[in-house]
């Protein structure tokens, strides 16, 4: 008798080309380490409840895929795509066996991105740790990306002229596409001040997916709150090209939700 521990999620096996019986559905996939001896035809698993047990191997040359409900096993040659993207030439896209669907399933949530824009000052980084905080109470994982972070690290290199705003955007966006990919809720808290740019990240993924909210809060409040005290220097001319200020912001025309 083999007992599974630590299966993450609770699967079922069973070994592919065995059974005889009618295909089961694949409804949970997992993974675990398991030391055996030899494949054996006659072992015989369960895990009570009437649940089917399958047992698809997998070796380090070659991956499991899930298709039509039924496990097969896949080798490299399969999973190779050449593409030309931009400037870049002769890259392969690599496929893991292991997708978006089973990340959610694991971590029993859906993956999406939630993108705050919104004035300066106008409640966006309050409203992602709120949303982040009632979320983690109920067993959901989120990350924040919020602009003025990761103008720390990923995006130092970049100013608030038009254009360093542009690919500021461009590149949270492609950040939150993967978080989401990942099956994770991925708040964006950024000023995004340009349409098209917010409707770029929008196109990065399914539709349902992004979800954009705009703080509508009138500049006259946020600048009455100025919290860091930047409308301040900005209208003393001590910081050039502020959202609001001299700098222009574009309220969305159709987005999902609307703070005040
Ligand atoms: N010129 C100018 N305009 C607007 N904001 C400025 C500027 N200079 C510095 N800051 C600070 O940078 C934060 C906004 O960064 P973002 O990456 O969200 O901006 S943008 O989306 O690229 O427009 C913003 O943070 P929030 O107040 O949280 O919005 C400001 O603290
Ligand atoms: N709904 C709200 N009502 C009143 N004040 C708020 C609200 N949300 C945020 N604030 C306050 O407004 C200021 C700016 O909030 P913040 O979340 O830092 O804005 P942003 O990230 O858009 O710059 C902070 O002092 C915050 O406490």
């Amino acid at each position: 008798m083999v007992e599974l521990k630590a299966v993450r999620p609770a699967i079922s096996c069973y070994f592919s080309g065995v059974e005889s019986g009618p295909a089961a559905p694949f409804r949970k996939v997992g993974f675990l380490k398991w030391q055996m001896p030899a494949l054996s035809p006659s072992l015989g698993l369960s895990c009570g409840n009437n649940a089917r047990l399958s047992l698809v191997q997998a070796t380090e040359e070659s991956t499991v895929s899930i298709a039509n409900d039924r496990a097969s096993v896949i080798s490299g040659e399969n999973l190779r795509q050449m593409a030309t993207n931009g400037k870049a030439t002769n890259i392969v896209w690599h496929k893991s066996s292991v997708g978006k669907l089973n990340r959610q399933e694991l971590l029993e949530q859906k993956g999406c991105v939630l993108w705050i824009t919104g004035l300066s000052g106008s409640g966006k980084s309050a409203l992602a740790c709120a949303l982040c905080q009632a979320l983690y109470s109920r067993g959901k994982l989120t990350y924040i990306l919020d602009g003025d972070n990761i103008r720390h690290g990923l995006n130092r290199d970049l100013s608030f002229k038009a254009e360093d705003r542009a690919e500021n955007i461009r590149r949270i966006g492609e950040v939150a596409k993967l978080f989401a990919d990942a099956g994770i809720i991925c708040i964006a808290s950024v000023i995004s001040p340009y349409r098209r740019d917010r409707d770029a990240c929008r196109e990065l993924l399914p539709e349902g997916d992004f979800i954009e909210v705009f703080m509508d809060v009138p500049l006259q409040i946020c600048e009455a709150r100025d919290p860091k005290g930047l409308y301040k220097l900005a209208r003393a001319g001590k910081i050039k090209g502020f959202t609001g200020i001299d700098d222009p912001y574009e309220p969305p025309l159709n987005c999902e939700h609307g703070e005040a």
